[in-house]
């Protein structure tokens, strides 16, 4: 059969996933999996990929891609990466993917799932939602969360919580938006506005386009502009960016939260759930709740001062 795909299979340190996605992206892939590490049907050439730091990625290419010239980009995009994050990094490999298994074998780690009264479906599956359910249609793109990374997982959790605990439809922020999978779920479980930051542009316009898909365009305000130029007065402040990350931004995080909000922290590992709980200690804060899954963490405070 006529070869479609080209999927690339690499093994990389948690930490490193991100970023690994973003790079792989702006190669030009049309997607990046992240795989649970206790997925049997993933084949990792690296003895070292079952350490409990590393992740499984497969990202998806066009056939038409020259192997070697591919490679080499890869090679050169994650060199920083590696000398940044060290630990489990295995060799990037080229499989070429026949169209019909690359149809069935890209869809099958995309499976519908509900958070509370949340559906989350990509745009092949037909779901009917139960009555009191919302949908929220995502398609994999080249912008980070498809929902199925625990880290988005634990934030949409919380979230769906919060909002539910909510007396008045609230001002929701999304710092670190990706695929606006949380922005999406917001605005679609009544938010009255809701602002989604990207530093990534590609993620904004990804972001754009499924807001879009959901109907909820003009409830979601999405801007590449930083956190500190974004306005005051959420009453959720959601950031899913990486533990260094939201210990820089924390005053401008808690300085955008109304007294009484709700600040939801992700992307954290486990291990550097320490370095964020210190650099939240000095704000005016109750908390936090703190909930895990897989290596990752979510701290959510709530502003009292
Ligand atoms: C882990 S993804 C989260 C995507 C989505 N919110 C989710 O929960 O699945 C992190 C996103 O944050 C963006 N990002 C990283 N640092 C940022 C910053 N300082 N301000 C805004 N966005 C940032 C990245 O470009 C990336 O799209």
């Amino acid at each position: 059969m006529e070869q479609k795909w080209l999927e690339i299979h690499i093994s990389v340190p948690a930490a490193a996933v991100d970023l690994v996605c973003h790079e792989l992206a702006a190669l030009g892939s049309t997607g990046v999996q992240v795989f649970e590490r206790k997925l049997d049907t993933f084949v990792v050439p690296d003895p070292e990929a079952d350490a409990p730091d590393t992740y499984p990625l497969q990202a998806y290419f066009a056939a038409t891609e020259d192997q070697a010239e591919l490679a080499q980009r890869i090679s050169e995009a994650l060199a920083p990466l590696h000398a940044a994050f060290p630990g489990n990094w295995s060799d990037p490999r080229m499989v070429p993917v026949a169209g019909d298994d690359w149809a069935e074998g890209w869809k099958q780690h995309f499976p519908v799932f509900r958070v509370g009264g949340l559906v989350v479906r990509p745009s092949w599956e037909e779901v009917t939602p139960a009555s009191g359910e919302v949908l929220v249609t995502l398609d994999p793109g080249m912008a980070f969360g498809t929902g199925t990374h625990g880290t988005t997982r634990l934030c949409l959790e919380v979230l769906v919580e919060t909002l539910a605990a909510q007396e008045n439809a609230p001002r929701v922020l999304d710092v670190g938006t990706g695929s606006g999978i949380l922005a999406i779920a917001a605005a679609v479980l009544g938010a009255a506005q809701v602002v989604a930051c990207d530093i990534d542009e590609e993620a904004c316009r990804v972001a754009a386009e499924n807001a879009a898909a959901n109907g909820v365009a003009d409830a979601i305000e999405i801007t590449v502009r930083p956190l500190e130029e974004l306005g005051s007065g959420f009453d959720i402040v959601l950031a899913n960016i990486l533990a260094e990350e939201n210990v820089r931004l924390a005053a401008e995080l808690v300085a955008r939260l109304t007294s009484g909000g709700t600040l939801i922290l992700s992307g954290i590992l486990q291990e550097k759930e320490a370095l964020v709980r210190k650099g939240f200690a000095p704000f005016a804060l109750a908390g936090p709740q703190v909930s895990y899954r897989d290596e990752w963490v979510c701290l959510t405070y709530r502003r009292v001062g």
